[in-house]
């Protein structure tokens, strides 16, 4: 599907010619060259268009894709698609299912390099990462077929031997929209438990990852679900209001920013669509001064730095018990001034560059709005320029710690999307859960602590959908994660995600006769 330099792209053909083709692919070579949106089982070109965009590769500038914007027509037809695959699969039993879906997950895995290249051409983030991004992908796949054959209703006992039982259904067509911070894993998260449920699916991806959501739908094609159960619309807000006003859609489910979920619930409201939203976050991490000193530093770095701080759940406000402050400043800043930054491409990076120009440019101006506002840099928060010549124009920066932070400064209230690490200092834990607690937001929060006591009673006042303990940013598919306050509500992954793509059904029987009121 894609050219490299000069060479005709990765079709099963050339793959097979070339045991590792991903192994020769370099950064500043790709192109696609195929069509983006996908509609019953392949590939097509749109049926209409709102607009075009470009797809950048953030690592050198270089434009990788320029594709057009779905319209109404092309929407309208993804749907249409979308809803005769359903009737087909809906049908199936869960055993069904779950055979075809774990077929998927093999052939992610399987796949495994050439989709974490691909993510990490189109988003930037490093290959390390991005390979546990598609573990947590096939992981999430695997997960869901196992419970596809085990969903089942209950059986009631009435009076005189009457009775009713429940079934759980599928809702129809959902549809996915994503944002560009895990494309693959977002597309995954979102298909799996909605295909496990019997649902089909219209996705959405980010305008600025358009790419590897159509890695996945040919995955979904070549394992077995029927033609048109999961489609690719491309585009970005036009797009996406198609779909979320479309009357043959059942539900949305949406991960991005909280004024974009706003109008999303809006627009399903006017249908009386359920909504799930996966919002924006300005997550607590606490780290009381019994903590294990080194755990709480590798927690902070991986609370900050992950996809360049581009993370919906990090822990960028870092409350630090007084007693501990310097120490582990002095540690954090020594292992974040270590972290490699690069080619994304390359074994050894640990950092790439940001999605594209704009977001740089908007991260770093949080910087100087901190600086303004009277915090300290301890490290970062400059343009990185990397040595290789073909980096020049990639969105670099280096990580950065801010300290001398307060409560009320920009940084450390707003969402700043980028690898910015806010230091603030505490007394006691009743006056750290107030403030860690004083935001609109609720998607994660973190503690360090040795005490267990303290950890389980500090996290079960904490406003926060996902709490960790000891850790941070660890996913691992079986557990939900979703937020409280305006990062939105629903859930993903674990078993609680199955009633948020189906529907209970009640059945009374009367084994009798009708006692009638009249
Ligand atoms: N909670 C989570 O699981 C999670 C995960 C990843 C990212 N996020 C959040 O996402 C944000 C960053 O992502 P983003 O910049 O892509 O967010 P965004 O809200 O700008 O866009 C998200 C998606 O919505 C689409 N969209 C934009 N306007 C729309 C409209 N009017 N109608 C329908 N669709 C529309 C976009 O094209 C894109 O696909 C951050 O706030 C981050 O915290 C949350
Ligand atoms: C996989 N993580 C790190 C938990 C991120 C989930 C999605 C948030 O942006």
């Amino acid at each position: 599907m894609f050219l490299r330099a000069g060479l005709v792209g990765l079709s099963p053909l050339v793959r097979s010619l070339q045991p590792s083709p991903v192994a020769a692919m370099s950064t500043g070579t790709f192109v696609v060259s195929q069509p983006l949106n996908y509609r019953g089982g392949a590939r097509v070109e749109p049926a209409d268009a709102s607009g075009t965009e470009k797809a950048f590769e953030p690592a050198t500038g270089r434009v990788i894709a320029t594709f057009t914007c779905s319209g109404e027509k092309e929407v309208n037809l993804a749907v249409q698609n979308a809803k005769a695959a359903f009737k087909i699969w809906s049908q199936k039993s869960g055993m069904e299912r779950c055979r075809i879906l774990l077929e998927a997950a093999r052939i992610i895995r399987e796949r495994e390099d050439e989709i974490a290249t691909v993510e990490c051409i189109n988003n930037g983030k490093s290959i390390f990462e991005a390979r546990l991004d598609i573990d947590t992908s096939w992981q999430c796949l695997e997960y869901y077929a196992g419970l596809a054959a085990s969903m089942a209703g209950e059986h009631i006992q009435l009076p005189g031997g009457s009775f009713g039982y429940t079934r759980r259904e599928p809702l129809g067509v959902c549809v996915g929209i994503g944002a560009w911070n895990y494309p693959f894993q977002i597309a995954s998260w979102k298909s799996a438990p909605a295909l496990a449920c019997g649902n089909a699916m219209v996705f959405k991806p980010s305008p600025f990852t358009p790419v590897s959501a159509l890695l996945l739908a040919e995955i979904y094609t070549e394992a077995g679900v029927p033609p048109g159960l999961f489609n690719v619309v491309q585009g970005g807000a036009a797009t996406g209001q198609f779909l979320c006003q479309h009357h043959d859609v059942a539900k949305v489910s949406f991960t991005g920013s909280v004024p974009t979920g706003m109008k999303i619930m809006e627009m399903s409201a006017k249908g009386i669509k359920p909504v799930t939203l996966e919002l924006g976050g300005k997550s607590p991490l606490i780290i009381f001064s019994d903590c294990d000193m080194n755990n709480a530093v590798k927690g902070a770095l991986m609370a900050n730095f992950l996809t360049q701080g581009q993370v919906c759940c990090n822990g960028t406000r870092v409350f630090v018990q007084k007693e501990i402050l310097d120490k582990f400043t002095e540690e954090v800043v020594k292992q974040t001034q270590r972290i490699k930054i690069g080619d994304p491409l390359l074994e050894d990076t640990r950092m790439g560059p940001l999605i594209n120009r704009p977001h740089l440019e908007r991260v770093l101006g949080f910087v100087k709005v901190a600086k303004e506002q009277g915090a300290k840099v301890l490290c970062g928060g400059d343009i990185y320029v990397p040595e290789d010549p073909k980096l020049k124009d990639g969105y670099y920066m280096r990580p950065c710690v801010l300290t001398n932070c307060r409560d009320d400064m920009t940084c450390v209230k707003e969402e700043i999307f980028g690898p910015v690490m806010s230091i603030l200092s505490f007394d006691t834990e009743a006056e750290v859960l107030e403030r860690a607690n004083d935001t609109t937001f609720g998607l994660a929060a973190g503690v360090f602590t040795r005490d267990i006591q303290r950890a389980h009673r500090v996290v079960a006042e904490l406003q926060a959908g996902t709490c960790f303990i000891n850790n941070y940013n660890v996913s691992p598919v079986e557990l939900p994660f979703g937020g409280y306050k305006k990062s939105g509500f629903g859930r993903e992954n674990g078993r609680v995600t199955i009633e948020y793509y189906s529907q209970l059904k009640t059945v009374c029987v009367e084994m009798g006769d009708v006692e009638s009121a009249f």
